[in-house]
């Protein structure tokens, strides 16, 4: 089971590295003076000419069609409240991060230093030459109605007070489900609402819109009951005032249908849950803490359908199913505003998707088998690829047809693809991965567990519940790191092979090795002295199955590390040999890049096989392996025995498998160039193709190629992924960050698991 992240945790997520969650990233080469002349000075006074004869141009010129603005003053703050806009940050950083990862809409965060709802206007007001769009959050009521409305007359382009309409969307959408699975009637459920702030009041009006009566709801602030008796009460609250008798909350809620919290934490308790109608649905969206814990609620009666704002339990009611696709879907379509069409579209768009079948990435998303609709499910899941295909063009469709889009979408299955293509499919390789790991975890040998970093990538493969880690090294000393650094070993298994109690172990080890030696080189004395050493004692712990996998290397040379296992473990049935193999996770998907690590100068013949072996990997990940043989010519452009090795390797691979598609010698740069190589090479495979492997003719260039694409460029590797070995093994390399080293662990999980299964 994955362990409970702490408040440790939120921190250094936060603080480690550079600091915070955001950065900004050029778009375009900025790299050389001829790029800097187009970028700026001279070459950027062209773009200002254009737009400054028509400014509709900006949009062309400029990033601002995909710029939205996340304000805030930090006075709604979660349900944490008024704690200010540099206490607000880290929300708006990562409202600004689900933008990004969940619809590809670039944000700047801006926290105003104001209460003033005039003040707040004209800044914002001010700002409307840079963003195609303004997202409004964590604004307390009532302030943020007026800030909200004078915006929406004043701006022409969209703005969405989130807590207000990105809440009511998605809740509505969950509601209607939710009362669909009960067989309930919204113009006759009792509805209660704690809280009647920004959110609340944004829902209430929505509900009311799809048909639940005035009459039939009855809201709490701080103050109380929000009745008709009750003096003060604004123009808006005075709507939905109620004429009914009751003034508590436990009152209220005695035959209601739906508690709809979006106040503060833990205000409800059982017993009020316990006292509601049949198959009540329970909404408890405050955040961080929702109104009564899922947990406590589930608990109190079986027969409810419980949701909260949190992601850590089912049915997620938060507005993040909602504000990246609502703004993708008006960006797209250069909407003027976010009107009442576009919001019920998106309610619509959502509780329909939560009806069709889930696919197994979402399953294996949430290491669940079997994600379907019902009192678990009665909303999609925030990391479900689909809901920015299915909603973004439901909002852009509502835009164009209530005529306050600008540039519509006229051929919506290309506007599908270049959704689907927004998303890349680079997070959801590694998520897989990382997800189809915890599906069956496995038990991973850690060579050098008296490793810091080590020590803590099996403490976070154990806690995320990916492997069970088994230590190897002295036990004093694993336990005295681990104590030092605060990390809890608990019930991890610790075995130290030079220690009097594994003497007999190293005996059946040692004799068990000798047989597979004996006419190699290795003695009876040999044998057993040699299990001694971790690496050995590992290796032969995964070849006896008594574990899945080793992880090892961090702190020894490669070699060294990657003799025992071929003397233990030995190749695959196979392959004649062994290779090294980077995933580089760049933006246009996962590449792979061999050899990497091991072979120094391969023959055709023995490039032809590492080849194969990486071919093999790739398919393990469900992804078609698309192989460039690269050299530093093309198709024979130069006639050296270099190339021309590359030639022949690229021939043994057809012949062993011709339906592989693999084409060489070439350019990296031409493997890339779909329009050059056409022009140029149009009988090669890799014309239509996008190229996701390189094969490198030595080490020399796989290993500075994946260096240089790691360091230079920043992109994320995995690695060095060893091929070949009959069982997972992998040597990682000196320098690796515990996140690596954890990546590392995922890919040996997975590989055991289909090596067991083949
Ligand atoms: N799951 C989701 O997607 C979302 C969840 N939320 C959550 O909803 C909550 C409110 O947010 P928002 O509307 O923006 O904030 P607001 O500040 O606008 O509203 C807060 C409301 O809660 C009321 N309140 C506070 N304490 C109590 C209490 N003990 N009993 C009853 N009512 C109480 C306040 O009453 P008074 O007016 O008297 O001060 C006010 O009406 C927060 O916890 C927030 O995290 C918000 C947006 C989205
Ligand atoms: C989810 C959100 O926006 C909030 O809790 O304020
Ligand atoms: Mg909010």
């Amino acid at each position: 089971m994955a362990r409970k992240q702490n408040k440790q945790d939120a921190l250094d997520y936060h603080a480690l590295g550079r600091p915070g969650k955001i950065e900004v990233i050029p778009t375009k080469n900025t790299k050389t003076q001829w790029d800097l002349s187009l970028a700026y000075s001279p070459g950027v006074a062209e773009p200002c000419k254009e737009i400054h004869k028509d400014v509709e141009n900006v949009y062309k010129y400029t990033a601002k069609g995909n710029l939205v603005a996340v304000i805030s003053n930090g006075t709604a703050v979660l349900g944490l409240g008024d704690i200010g806009p540099e206490a607000g940050k880290p929300v708006m950083e990562g409202k600004a991060v689900l933008f990004k990862i969940f619809a590809d809409i670039d944000v700047f965060d801006i926290e105003l230093n104001t209460k003033n709802v005039d003040e707040f206007v004209n800044v914002v007001k001010a700002m409307e030459p840079t963003f195609g769009g303004i997202n409004l959050e964590d604004i307390k009521s009532p302030e943020c109605f007026e800030i909200e409305d004078r915006l929406k007359k004043e701006l022409k382009i969209p703005i969405m007070h989130d807590d207000q309409h990105g809440t009511a969307i998605i809740s509505s959408a969950a509601l209607l489900n939710a009362i669909d699975l009960v067989k309930k009637d919204i113009t006759k459920v009792r509805i209660v609402f704690n809280g009647a702030g920004a959110a609340a009041m944004a829902c209430v009006k929505l509900y009311v819109a799809l048909g639940a009566k005035k009459e039939n709801i009855v809201m709490f602030d701080k103050d109380g009951v929000i009745n008709t008796t009750r003096a003060g009460l604004s123009e808006l609250h005075s709507q939905f005032a109620t004429s009914t008798k009751v003034s508590t909350l436990a009152e209220a809620l005695v035959g209601a249908d739906v508690f709809v919290g979006l106040s503060v934490g833990n205000v409800v308790t059982p017993a009020m849950i316990q006292s509601m109608a049949a198959n009540p649905v329970v909404f408890a969206m405050a955040n961080p803490d929702p109104e009564i814990a899922y947990d406590v609620a589930i608990a109190s009666r079986p027969d409810v359908i419980m949701a909260t704002g949190r992601s850590d339990h089912p049915n997620q009611v938060n507005n993040v199913l909602g504000f990246p696709y609502i703004f993708r879907g008006a960006l797209d379509v250069r909407a003027t505003q976010i009107n009442e069409e576009m919001k019920l579209a998106a309610v619509k768009a959502l509780a329909e998707l939560a009806k069709e079948p889930v696919p197994d990435i979402v399953n294996l998303a949430y290491n669940e088998k079997n994600i379907y609709f019902g009192p678990r499910y009665i909303i999609p899941k925030p990391l479900d690829p689909r809901l920015l295909s299915h909603v973004a063009p439901a909002v852009a469709k509502a835009a164009i047809e209530s005529g306050v889009a600008q540039q519509p979408v006229t051929n919506w299955e290309e506007y599908t693809n270049v959704l689907n293509k927004r998303l890349g499919l680079d997070n959801q390789l590694f998520r897989v991965i990382g997800t189809k790991a915890r599906q069956d975890p496995r038990k991973v040998v850690f060579a050098e567990a008296d490793n810091l970093k080590v020590l803590k990538a099996s403490q976070v493969v154990r806690d995320e519940g990916i492997a069970y880690p088994i230590l190897l090294g002295n036990e004093q000393r694993i336990r005295n790191l681990a104590a030092e650094n605060g990390i809890e070993l608990e019930d991890t298994v610790i075995i130290d092979p030079k220690s009097d109690e594994m003497t007999e172990k190293r005996h059946q080890f040692g004799e068990l090795f000798f047989k597979k030696r004996q006419r190699k080189g290795f003695n009876l004395y040999e044998a057993k002295k040699v299990m001694r050493e971790r690496n050995y004692f590992g290796c032969m712990l995964v070849e006896t199955g008594e574990a899945d996998a080793l992880i090892s290397g961090l702190t020894r040379n490669y070699p060294d590390t990657i003799r025992p296992a071929l003397h233990v473990i030995g190749t695959a049935p196979n392959a004649k040999r062994v290779a090294g193999m980077y995933i580089i996770n760049t933006k246009r998907g996962p590449l792979f890049l061999a050899d990497t690590t091991v072979n120094f100068n391969p023959t055709a013949e023995e490039l032809a096989e590492i080849t194969l072996l990486v071919a093999e990997e790739v398919k393990q990940f469900n992804i078609t392996p698309r192989i460039a043989m690269v050299s530093y010519s093309n198709f024979g452009s130069s006639p050296t025995p270099e190339a021309q090795l590359v030639a022949r390797a690229r021939e043994i691979v057809k012949m062993r498998e011709p339906s592989l598609i693999v084409d060489g010698e070439i350019q990296a740069a031409m493997a890339f160039n779909k329009e050059i190589l056409k022009d140029n090479y149009p009988f090669s495979e890799l014309i239509d193709q996008e190229v996701n492997t390189l094969i490198f003719p030595n080490l020399t260039a796989g290993n500075v190629a994946y260096n240089l694409l790691q360091e230079v460029a920043g992109f994320d590797a995995i690695g060095p992924i060893l091929l070949g070995i009959k069982k997972p093994v992998h040597i990682l390399q000196l320098g690796s960050t515990v996140r690596q080293i954890v990546n590392m662990v995922n890919i040996a999980v997975v590989e055991a698991q289909h090596k067991c299964c083949k």
